[in-house]
């Protein structure tokens, strides 16, 4: 729609054409006219041009859509606000003028009217209208400005409470993240809260405002002294006191520098920074208050310094996992804490535990702010060690090449010190085993620790007591608990070092831990099938031989018998049911001689159709005996009609120990005689070796003696 920029614009609504006229006339000297016959008209007219429009004059009774509903659409789109509308209406009731007003109406004239009257009031409502959307405007415009800078002092406060509380950190050798994972924390924390325990009143407004303040928590660490600060190791007593007056040193710097704007937040401040360290218990520190007596803003902001401080890397000790730093708060191992706070804290658990994995690579990389050495620590070292600052640092930076090669090659590295009995681990322990790389109490941690495999720990600590300066080192394979691996093989190779001047006392030892357990096992199963019958998975030719040759070495005076055993007409198997069913028979035969002999008895294939089997401790001939024919007729139980189609059985010769041979070759050959004389007598039998089966002329011999032998058919 083209409308005349010069004049302003009204829009007048009416289904009497007439009316409309009479109202154009009236008014269009003065202002632009647009006209509408009925409710849906205007709408859409005023839907396009709100901007234009001035003032609508608007017809109660229409058709399609009369005055009251276009009034109610006109709301409910917000077009009344940009516009004002006066009603022109020939009903001259109160209802009708109380609906219309209620419904936003600036004014109402009554038909007939006064034309000149009719042109006043019009004129003044747009007068006023105008006037009144200007300041609002107006006031709108002054409200964005102090916003915008309500918010610049904000982002200034926020900076300088940031800078200075980061500056603290660096002074604790703190990565300057801390506080913000803090406010961060207690933001999660409170959103939390005020979900679950509306008791506590903790609105959007507040919950920004405490995050905020959550920053000064440490802000009184300012005036701790540096070798306090600083300190690798534990604290004296007298020390700790000191440390613990930072809740009142911070508050005693807050109050110097009071920020009267803004109580509210000053008082949160003042209240996180006196009370982070009180449990609910009443056993923290400084006022040893207990329950809700500590503000919730503070109990908060000590829960979120705890969970940081335990899953980030410290001077003295590295990052628990979220896991674990969950099971010490929950167990009560950083004091007790407000059980609704607990539960809160459970429930938010997953997403500070996503939170901390995406944090971890910024933590990784700001750890060279941490590992620079504050000066007390590089003096006292010097002083204790009479060394140099120079030769100080060079030692460190070749301290420092040793742990990127030994990251680099991918070994776990370990250092013990006997004096201070702690075993201190390379990172990649932690990496693989998920624990603390550094164990204090060493000597009794090893010895109860359920991460080296129970078989292998006391041979473990044997070895390493039979160093010696002559013979320093020793490798040891052993198994370790691997997280989600159950136990895997590694080999620890390990130096001891000894004191160069006394060469008796042993300072330690340096060693390194290389997962071998894919080696290990490949090598033992290369082993296993090297002294198997891959057919039956018995022991093979070469690893009976070697099982029985030690046997006969270690127990020289037990008696046994052993067994050639080999399958009557097994050919006509294969021959007739094809090889596929020859090595099911095979399979078959082998495991029936097992099962028919004891778990300690030693049996095995030695190619073919052949077996052996060693029956320990067997001096009774009657019971070996009865062992042979019942290996003769194995066929009997599951193979019954092979007997009758193919005549298979077997046949078993047999030799005694030590009465027949003293050694393996022996035995096996005296066997192989007797079984040759069980054949030749027609089969499925067995025989005991006789000396004269030994002569070369024991064909003839054979037909000879047959009877004094002990063939059973
Ligand atoms: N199915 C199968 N057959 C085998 C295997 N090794 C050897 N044989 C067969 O076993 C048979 C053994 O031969 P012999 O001992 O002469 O045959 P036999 O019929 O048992 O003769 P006697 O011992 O005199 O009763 C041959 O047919 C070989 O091919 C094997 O791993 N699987």
């Amino acid at each position: 729609m083209n409308v005349l920029m010069d004049k302003q614009t009204i829009l007048i609504v009416d289904d009497v054409e007439l009316n409309r006229a009479i109202l154009a006339e009236l008014f269009s000297d003065i202002y632009h006219i647009l006209e509408a016959e009925n409710g849906r008209e205007a709408l859409d007219i005023l839907e396009k041009d709100i901007d234009q429009v001035v003032m609508v004059l608007l017809d109660i009774v229409m058709p399609v859509m009369d005055g009251f509903e276009v009034l109610q659409e006109m709301t409910d789109r917000k077009l009344i606000e940009q516009v004002p509308v006066i009603l022109i209406t020939s009903e001259n009731s109160d209802r009708a003028a109380l609906q219309g007003y209620q419904l936003g109406v600036s004014d109402i004239i009554n038909k007939p009217f006064n034309p000149e009257v009719v042109k006043r009031r019009v004129a003044n409502v747009i007068e006023l209208f105008m006037h009144k959307s200007n300041l609002e405007k107006l006031v709108g415009k002054q409200i964005e400005t102090l916003e915008k800078q309500a918010n610049k002092l904000n982002q200034v406060n926020n900076f300088l409470i940031e800078t200075l509380s980061t500056a603290v950190e660096f002074r604790n050798c703190e990565s300057g993240q801390h506080i913000k994972r803090i406010r961060h924390t207690t933001q999660i924390l409170l959103e939390a809260m005020s979900k679950e325990y509306p008791e506590y009143a903790l609105s959007p407004y507040h919950i920004e405002k405490i995050s905020s303040a959550s920053a000064m928590h440490d802000i009184g660490k300012i005036a701790i002294p540096d070798y306090i600060l600083n300190k690798p190791g534990k604290l004296t007593s007298e020390e700790f006191e000191i440390m613990k007056a930072h809740c009142i040193r911070g508050c005693e710097f807050l109050q110097s520098i009071h920020y009267a704007q803004d109580e509210e937040y000053f008082r949160f401040c003042y209240e996180i920074c006196r009370h982070h360290h009180e449990r609910w218990d009443g056993n923290g520190y400084p006022d040893r208050l207990k329950g809700d007596n500590i503000p919730i803003w503070a109990q908060v902001v000590s829960l979120a310094d705890v969970y940081d401080a335990l899953t980030s890397k410290r001077v003295y000790k590295n990052a628990y996992s979220h896991e674990k730093a969950v099971k010490m708060i929950l167990g009560g191992e950083c004091g007790v804490f407000n059980p609704k706070l607990l539960k809160v804290f459970i429930k938010v658990a997953p997403v500070l535990e996503r939170d901390l994995a995406s944090n971890e690579e910024i933590a990784d990389t700001e750890f060279s702010v941490c590992s620079f050495v504050p000066a007390q620590e590089v003096q006292a070292k010097q002083e204790e060690s009479g060394l140099s600052s120079r030769t100080l640092r060079l030692l460190e930076l070749e301290r420092e090449k040793y742990r990127i090669l030994s990251e680099l090659s991918g070994d776990i590295v370990f250092n013990y010190d006997t004096k201070s009995d702690v075993l201190e681990f390379s990172e990649k322990y932690y990496d693989l085993f998920h624990r603390d790389i550094r164990i204090p109490d060493a000597r009794d941690t090893i010895e109860r620790s359920e991460v080296i495999h129970p078989d292998d720990r006391s041979l473990f600590l044997k070895r390493l007591t039979e160093l010696t300066p002559k013979f320093p080192s020793c490798r040891i394979e052993l198994r370790m608990m691997v997280p989600d691996q159950g136990f895997q093989w590694f080999e620890v190779s390990v130096n001891a070092l000894w004191n160069t001047e006394t060469n008796v006392e042993c300072v330690g030892y340096l060693g390194k831990l290389v997962n071998i357990h894919e080696r290990k096992t490949e090598a033992n199963l290369l082993r296993k099938q090297a002294n198997m019958d891959s057919l039956t998975e018995l022991d093979n030719r070469k690893r009976i031989r070697e099982r029985l040759i030690s046997l006969f070495e270690e127990n020289k005076k037990e008696e046994g018998a052993f067994f050639f055993i080999d399958i009557d007409n097994f050919k006509a198997i294969n021959d007739n049911l094809g090889h596929m069913f020859g090595d099911e028979i095979l399979r078959y035969i082998a495991s029936e001689i097992k099962r028919k002999v004891r778990s300690t008895d030693i049996v095995g294939r030695i190619g073919g159709d052949e077996f052996v089997a060693f029956l320990r401790n067997s001096s009774s001939e009657k019971a070996v005996a009865e062992k042979a024919r019942d290996i003769c007729d194995l066929f009997r139980n599951t193979y019954k009609e092979l007997i009758d189609k193919y005549n298979v059985s077997c046949s078993v010769g047999i030799s005694l120990f030590p009465r027949d041979g003293e050694t393996y070759e022996e035995l096996f050959h005296n066997a192989d005689r007797a079984l040759y004389y069980a054949k030749e007598r027609g089969k499925n039998g067995y025989a005991f070796y006789n000396e004269t089966m030994g002569n070369s002329d024991f064909k003839t011999v054979l037909t000879n003696v047959v009877d004094s032998y002990q063939l059973v058919k």
